[in-house]
């Protein structure tokens, strides 16, 4: 897949490290930009108390991950918190196809990846937590980890942050309101002045 055939949609990326607040402000930046649909990816991890087959990720097993690895299914997808993560290619190929705009949440290689494929047409706008501690505190408020899984995540942060620079934006999210509304403004410019 090129980005050499001007396709019409937009890709917007978000990376953080986990916990940081990139579910909830995606949330809240779709209800605010029309003609944006998330991306839902595929995982192999558990499903959580809330979450929706084929609305917040594909749930598949290993199995089916891996064969739709070994048939060019996913444009990028990695392995860490012992799971699965990828990005399906049809449903990439479709939106930009027909100009829709996507949101994806995706990790650091998963973001400069997708980059690689549509350079021009992606923005890459990374999430800070204002500090380790306060993304510790959110992990935990969110009860969604044990202990074991809480620190791996944590073990993450710093790896995703050392990547921060790489992206288009980086952005705080101290203030959920002032991150949301500077995400929408960065987001607005970059559909409307491409
Ligand atoms: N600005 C904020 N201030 C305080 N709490 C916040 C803020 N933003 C998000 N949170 C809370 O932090 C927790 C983690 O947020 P969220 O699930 O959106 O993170 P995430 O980056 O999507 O994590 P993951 O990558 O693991 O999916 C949630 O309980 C959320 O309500
Ligand atoms: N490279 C990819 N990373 C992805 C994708 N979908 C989600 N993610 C990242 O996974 C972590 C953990 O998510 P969680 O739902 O288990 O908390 C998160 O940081 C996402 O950004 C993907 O398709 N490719």
């Amino acid at each position: 897949m090129s980005d050499t055939v001007a396709p019409k949609g937009k890709l917007i990326v978000f990376s953080a490290p986990s916990g940081t607040g990139k579910s909830t402000i995606a949330h809240r930046v779709m209800q605010r930009i029309d003609n944006l649909v998330f991306s839902v990816s595929a995982t192999t991890r558990a499903i959580r108390e809330g979450e929706k087959d084929g609305v917040n990720y594909f749930f598949l097993t290993k199995e089916r991950f891996e064969e739709t690895i070994r048939n060019d299914g996913f444009i990028e997808y990695e392995h860490f918190f012992g799971n699965y993560y990828g990005t399906l290619v049809d449903k990439t190929r479709e939106a930009v196809d027909t100009g829709v705009n996507m949101l994806f949440d995706l990790d650091v290689k998963g973001a400069l990846n997708l980059k690689k494929h549509f350079p021009r047409r992606s923005l890459l706008i990374f999430i800070k937590p204002p500090s380790l501690d306060v993304l510790r505190s959110r992990l935990l408020g969110r009860e969604s980890e044990d202990e074991d899984a809480l620190e791996q995540r944590l073990l993450r942060a710093s790896f995703e942050m050392s990547h921060a620079r790489d992206f288009d934006y980086e952005v705080v999210n101290d203030d959920l309101d002032e991150a949301v509304d500077t995400i929408v403004t960065l987001i607005e410019d970059f559909i409307s002045n491409q």
